[in-house]
Parts: C-alpha cells; sequence; structure tokens
C-alpha cells in the first residue's frame, strides 16, 4: 500500500524553516521563476492577491518593482506566513491564513493576482471553482500569472497517472476530498483551457524551465 499522504497544512508548517533554500534547489529553473515573475505585472499596479504565497519567495523581484503595491496574501500554513511577515515587515501586506478554496476573494479588487507552486495539489473541478474565484476578484484588463509544476511535455498520460494514484491513496488510506500534500502536474493544455473556461480571456504560455511554467491569463475587459 502507498504511503499515507500528509496534511498539507503540516508538510509546509515543519518545513518553513528550511523551505526558501529546499524550493530553489528543488524546482526546475531553481530562482528564476521568483525573478521573472515581477515583470508580467502591469505598470499601473496597486494592488496584488498571493494564493499560496508561503514565505513570499515571489514578492521579493515584486517589492523591488512596486515597492507601494498593496498585497494581500493567502496560505494555509502559518509557520510559512510568520516567515513571509519577517522579511517583508516594511511594506504593505495583509496576510489570510485561510484556505483559497474556499476564503471570499472578492470581486473587481485587484489589478493582478499571481499564484507561484501552489495550484497543482488539485483536481479540475477544484482548480475550474478556484479560477472562477480569482477572475472575478480582478478588475477588469486584471492578469492572473500562475507558475507552476506542469507537464513540460503536453504528454496527457502523466497527468493521468497521477490523478489516478491520487484516486488510489484516497481509497487505500480511507480518506475524503481534503487538503493533502501531494502533486498533480497538469498539461499546459489543460491548464490554458481550464483558465479560459473560468473566463480568462486569453491565456498565453510567458516562460517556462522544463516543469516550471509561467502562464499569463487576462481578464476580459468590461463591454
Ligand atoms: C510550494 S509552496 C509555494 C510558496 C510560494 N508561493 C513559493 O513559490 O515559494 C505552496 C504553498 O501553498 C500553500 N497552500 C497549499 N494549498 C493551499 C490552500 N488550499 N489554501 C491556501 N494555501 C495553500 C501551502 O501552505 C504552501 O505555503
Amino acid at each position: 500500500m502507498n504511503e499515507m499522504p500528509e496534511e498539507m497544512i503540516t508538510f509546509f508548517n515543519t518545513r518553513a524553516e528550511i523551505y526558501d533554500a529546499q524550493q530553489i534547489k528543488n524546482i526546475d529553473g531553481g530562482k528564476k521563476c521568483y525573478h521573472e515573475i515581477a515583470q508580467y505585472i502591469p505598470d499601473h499596479a496597486k494592488t496584488l492577491l498571493d494564493l499560496g504565497c508561503g514565505t513570499g519567495l515571489e514578492l521579493e523581484s515584486i517589492f523591488k518593482r512596486f515597492p507601494e503595491i498593496d498585497v494581500t496574501g493567502i496560505d494555509l500554513a502559518d509557520k510559512m506566513l510568520e516567515k513571509l511577515a519577517a522579511k517583508y515587515s516594511r511594506y504593505s501586506i495583509n496576510l489570510i491564513n485561510g484556505n483559497y478554496l474556499s476564503v471570499d476573494m472578492g470581486a473587481g479588487k485587484y489589478d493582478a493576482a499571481i499564484s507561484v507552486m501552489s495550484f497543482h495539489h488539485f483536481t479540475h473541478s477544484q482548480k475550474l471553482k478556484l479560477y472562477t474565484n480569482i477572475c472575478r476578484s480582478l478588475k477588469s484588463n486584471g492578469v492572473f500569472i500562475e507558475c507552476d509544476y506542469m507537464v513540460g511535455s503536453n504528454d496527457s498520460g502523466i497527468e493521468a497517472h497521477f490523478l489516478s494514484e491520487r484516486e488510489k491513496l484516497l481509497t487505500d488510506h480511507n480518506l475524503t476530498e481534503d487538503l493533502y500534500h501531494y502533486d498533480i502536474p497538469f498539461t499546459i493544455e489543460h491548464e490554458v483551457s481550464l483558465l479560459t473556461e473560468s473566463g480568462f480571456q486569453s491565456v498565453k504560455k510567458v516562460w517556462g524551465v522544463e516543469n516550471t511554467i509561467m502562464l499569463l491569463a487576462t481578464k476580459q475587459e468590461k463591454k
């Protein structure tokens, strides 16, 4: 039988102390994505939503370019958020210690939303609802930048394999659909179609190194 997956919150809380160094070592492209992301945020941006912000690795380049920006960060793991708060105490940040699958993100509030290395744990139906809420939270012409662990090759067999393994894990351990740390990388094609279905007008890949992929999605302008 496969090993019982760790609860998401425990997984990240117990690794918060060593997270930054490990993350940069472990992901394809290392720290490059954290430098790259800031350039896709529109020049006029004043408000930013960061989903699964963790210790805020992605915020360093963003605060360098936008020192006055108001950031709302959502994360389940309080220990990760403590690290973020200590690093960026001189910036405008509102931290929400909660689950972005259920937190109310509001409507028409943000110029940009980002998520780095957090959404590859969820299923199609969870993502469809999440992306719809992100789209709703943005102002018209707002952008969503998703940088995540995806299947760089568009081989849908890999995605199907991870999804069926996840089902097996849930059954074997008699678990309900809850927040466990289990990776399900989707193909780029599939991510693009979920984002489009959720109301984004244009979705394109803007950057990638192997399985670390960055997509830029724009909310439709009001007619
Ligand atoms: C791999 S870390 C990424 C952190 C940061 N964005 C980065 O790239 O370094 C994933 C983060 O997503 C958070 N997370 C996972 N699922 C979540 C959920 N449903 N709601 C809020 N945060 C979540 C975890 O607690 C963790 O801090």
